[in-house]
């Protein structure tokens, strides 16, 4: 068992804006809680950012009461009873007590209620259901304070009726396992989990694509994708073959500023089709997507580059390639036969990732062209393309007397 941090917990009630919000939504009658994520990362002595708050107040009442006390209240999920309300800049969510009694697997229409009991009981975790009165009192209804010592994440009641409550909950599972647990899933929550992974298909793209993308750079998501994939949960989730011993590579060089869609790569990216199909499977950005499109593009050039990369290879290929790409490809495959990089090629990388050296940028533009004689159109844009290939077949130089010499050599051929 690893202590808790009770300082930190009460740390939280000595910070001016959060005192002074639950001073004013607790009263007699009326009873305001810290909740969730906040209560658990201080008692883990982790930082907290965000903080929940649990109250018996309905949305009405808390936004006429905000304003009473001079806060601003935004109502942000008011069919949740959640309203935000900011003091002294800082944003709090405060949200009624509720017991979700319909569900549908995604959402749940909400009845709120009055008694923290249920709501906690609500929750997905226990380590997740703890709350804090303004008191000073941690309240624990579901044995999450000893989960949490035990850094275990145990759902609360029967994981199957939970999951079944937000098949959501399949994902949150890992990836709170494998941001604050210790030893291995907890067997009942990984069977289950297993038992209704089917319920994935109904939840929107998006919100899968939010828990999967924060799995990934979680602690220890090396472990946890791991035992999905001895499970099998990952071409269900990435709908096609994965590489695990890839991405362990990358998560493990990588840990000290983990960046989600270079992991994605390494681990659903084998061909260029991997990065379309993930773009459509997991709603990405065109800048998610062109990232995987330039792993994808490197990885089959490297493996199949002639010579072993050296430092000359590496600076023409961080000039033509995205270097994080680059990087990314070579620790993925660094287990693997091909490609065999040359210490040089190594070093020469880590200057370019590490910015100790410039990416060689290509010295020609079109207006040199143009200065030296070349009409405007078309014929530019073709010159300069067959320039850029010289240059990096001859190393990639950008001192002035080589760029004059192109230039010399592209207004000759034309
Ligand atoms: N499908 C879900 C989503 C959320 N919750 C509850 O709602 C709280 C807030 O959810 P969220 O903000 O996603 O989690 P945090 O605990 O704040 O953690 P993080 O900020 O890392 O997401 C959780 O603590 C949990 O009690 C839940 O029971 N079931």
């Amino acid at each position: 068992m690893e202590t808790l941090d009770r300082q930190a917990l009460l740390s939280l009630l000595k910070r001016p804006p959060l005192r002074r919000l639950l001073e004013v939504f607790n009263d007699g009658t009326e009873e305001t809680r810290i909740v969730g994520g906040a209560v658990r990362n201080a008692l883990l002595g982790r930082p907290v950012t965000e903080v929940d708050c649990a109250t018996t107040m309905l949305p009405e009442a808390i936004v006429e009461r905000a304003k009473d006390a001079g806060f601003k209240a935004v109502p942000t999920g008011i069919e949740h009873g959640t309203i935000t309300v900011i003091v002294a800049g800082e944003p709090y969510e405060i949200t009624t007590l509720r017991e979700d009694v319909e569900t549908d697997g995604r959402h749940a229409v909400v009845h709120f209620g009055r008694d923290f009991v249920l709501d906690a009981r609500r929750r997905d975790f226990t380590i997740n259901a703890l709350s804090l009165g303004l008191d000073g009192r941690l309240h624990d209804y579901t044995d999450g304070v000893s989960d949490l010592a035990a850094r275990r994440v145990r759902f609360i009641g029967d994981p199957h009726t939970r999951i079944r409550e937000d098949y959501l909950r399949i994902m949150r599972f890992f990836r709170f396992h494998a941001e604050y647990a210790q030893a291995d899933p907890d067997p009942e929550g990984l069977a289950a989990a297993g038992a209704e992974r089917q319920g994935l298909d109904i939840l929107s793209k998006e919100r899968i694509r939010h828990e999967l993308l924060k799995l990934l750079v979680a602690r220890r998501a090396q472990d946890t994708i791991g035992v999905l994939a001895e499970h099998g949960f990952l071409p269900w989730l990435l709908g096609g073959a994965a590489e695990f011993g890839r991405f362990s590579r990358v998560a493990a060089s990588d840990a000290a500023n983990p960046v989600p869609v270079w992991r994605l790569a390494a681990l659903a990216v084998m061909v260029e089709e991997d990065s379309d199909r993930l773009r459509e499977r997991l709603r990405l950005s065109n800048d998610e997507h062109r990232k995987l499109v330039a792993y994808a593009r490197l990885l089959s050039l490297v493996k199949t580059w002639a010579l072993p990369l050296d430092a000359a290879s590496i600076r023409r290929l961080a000039a033509d390639h995205d270097v994080a790409a680059l990087d990314t490809v070579l620790t993925a495959t660094a287990g693997e036969p091909f490609p065999i990089v040359h210490p040089g090629g190594r070093e020469a990388l880590e200057r370019y990732r590490t910015g100790a050296e410039p990416v060689p940028v290509f010295p020609l533009r079109g207006g040199d062209l143009v200065d030296g004689g070349i009409p405007k159109g078309p014929r530019i844009g073709e010159l300069l393309a067959q320039a850029r290939q010289a240059w990096l077949a001859e190393g990639c130089r950008t001192d002035e007397v080589y760029a004059k010499d192109l230039l010399r050599r592209v207004l000759e051929q034309a």
